[in-house]
């Protein structure tokens, strides 16, 4: 496969960018190899400076669940623009969004849009020790809440990718709040918030579905005690679903589960490709913010006019009847048939999925733990990653990612990928 176009501007990246990326997974690291650098993409395909096209279950990370360059996206852009790109006053199009995604989560009655998951993240954090006048928060190992200092504390992602879970440069002064725990075991929360930090803890953040150590769902009635026990304790309960808002159903995990935290975090998909992250939660809670209330939290570009009309054009079009029910056939027709081909190969391997993320690991036993995941055969992911790239699928360039279908993606695109899974597992 022709990567000479690629390989020379990554060498030119290299001069001017750190890794040659703005963001450390794109680099390709954990896999050894160098990165593609895209041109264009287009439904289900990314094309890169060499020609090569790919059939990518990345969709950016999550944000393209529609698949690339949707018309109607596109044309919704291309109108704002043409007002002007930004204002830094309030527009209508930010409350019709609100209202978008309002209507999809009752547990959020207030949202505030701002320019990324971190964002978002990192302000309900603030907003939650408003609220409880406490200042620790639990965190789960391997969970990735984005880059704020305090959630750098055995994060997942790129952090474990990387080998780097707790960042250099975090002082320790500024992680001491940040209490750990183990997702799916609820032992290690009732010691912490019980026996350890009665009173204490503002908040429990984490991703309902993890996604950023592999593909880990919560196990049987994990959430539930989780609401019961912050209930007692008086504990905000935030769902991250920057990653499952709008993926994992139409109403995230808390409507797969039917467990209502008490704020919820967004990015990706609302903004259908374009830089947006929101929080959000009840009104009690929201009132804290800023000019209503006394938490600060600001942003030039928050709201953008052509982030909104991405962002709505992205929900109009996945709000349409039967897309959902399509997104879970499609992913469920992927993960069956590699099922049935690691058995037929007999590769140890377990696969799931929830809505249209989905994620695998080569393993005889199920993942539930971040410890378990990282026992995972991740050499063998980076060879088989290695030749799925030459097949022409682009899958996440690391083992501790998830993996995105869109409505792009057509039967023949699953048939064409679980044939490039055979012809691989039967060797490898
Ligand atoms: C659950 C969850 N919460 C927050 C974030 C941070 O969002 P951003 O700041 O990257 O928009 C993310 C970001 N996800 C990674 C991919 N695993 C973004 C890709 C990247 O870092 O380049 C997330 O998955």
């Amino acid at each position: 496969m022709k990567r000479s176009e690629s390989d020379r501007l990554f060498e030119h990246a290299q001069t001017v960018i750190p890794g040659g990326v703005n963001s450390p997974v794109r680099a390709f690291r954990s896999v050894g190899l160098k990165p593609l650098f895209i041109t264009k993409a287009q439904g289900a395909y990314i094309h890169d400076a060499d020609g090569n096209a790919y059939l990518d279950y990345v969709g950016s990370w999550g944000p393209m669940i529609l698949g690339h360059a949707h018309p109607a996206v596109v044309e919704a852009v291309r109108q704002a623009a043409g007002k002007g790109l930004s204002y830094g006053a309030p527009t209508e199009a930010e409350i019709l969004l609100a209202e978008k995604v309002i209507s999809a989560y009752p547990s959020v009655e207030m949202i505030r849009m701002v320019n990324s998951g971190t964002e978002a993240t990192m302000s309900a954090v603030r907003v939650a020790r408003a609220y409880t006048g406490r200042d620790k928060i639990i965190k789960f190992t391997g969970h990735y809440h984005g880059h704020a200092d305090y959630l750098l504390v055995k994060a997942g992602s790129g952090a474990t990718t990387l080998g780097i879970p707790n960042s250099a440069g975090v002082p320790q002064s500024f992680s001491e709040h940040t209490l750990l725990c183990e997702f799916n075991d609820f032992d290690t929360i009732i010691q912490i918030t019980q026996e350890e930090y009665p009173g204490e803890i503002a908040c429990i953040i984490l991703e309902p579905f993890a996604g950023n150590m592999g593909f880990v769902p919560p196990v049987q009635d994990f959430l539930k005690k989780l609401r019961a026990l912050c209930d007692r304790e008086g504990i905000i309960l935030i769902f991250d679903e920057v990653m499952t808002g709008f993926r994992v159903a139409k109403g995230g995990a808390q409507e797969v589960f039917s467990v209502i935290p008490d704020m919820t975090t967004f990015g990706k998909i609302i903004g259908g490709g374009m830089p947006v992250g929101a929080y959000g939660g009840k009104k009690e809670i929201m009132s804290m913010v800023a000019p209503l209330g006394s938490v600060y939290q600001a942003g030039t570009l928050s709201g953008n006019p052509l982030a909104m009309a991405a962002g709505l054009a992205t929900l109009n079009e996945l709000f349409k009847p039967g897309m959902y029910d399509e997104l879970a056939r499609t992913t469920g027709r992927l993960t069956e048939g590699i099922r049935t081909i690691a058995q037929k190969t007999g590769t140890p391997m377990t696969v799931d999925h929830c809505g249209s993320m989905f994620g695998f690991f080569f393993s005889g036993s199920p993942i539930h733990s971040y410890e378990q995941a990282l026992a995972c055969d991740t050499a063998r992911f980076n060879r088989f990653f290695a030749k799925m790239l030459e097949e022409e699928i682009y899958l996440a360039p690391s083992a501790f990612e998830a993996g995105f279908v869109s409505l792009a993606h057509t039967t023949e695109d699953i048939d064409k990928t679980l044939s490039a899974f055979e012809n691989i597992l039967r060797f490898m």
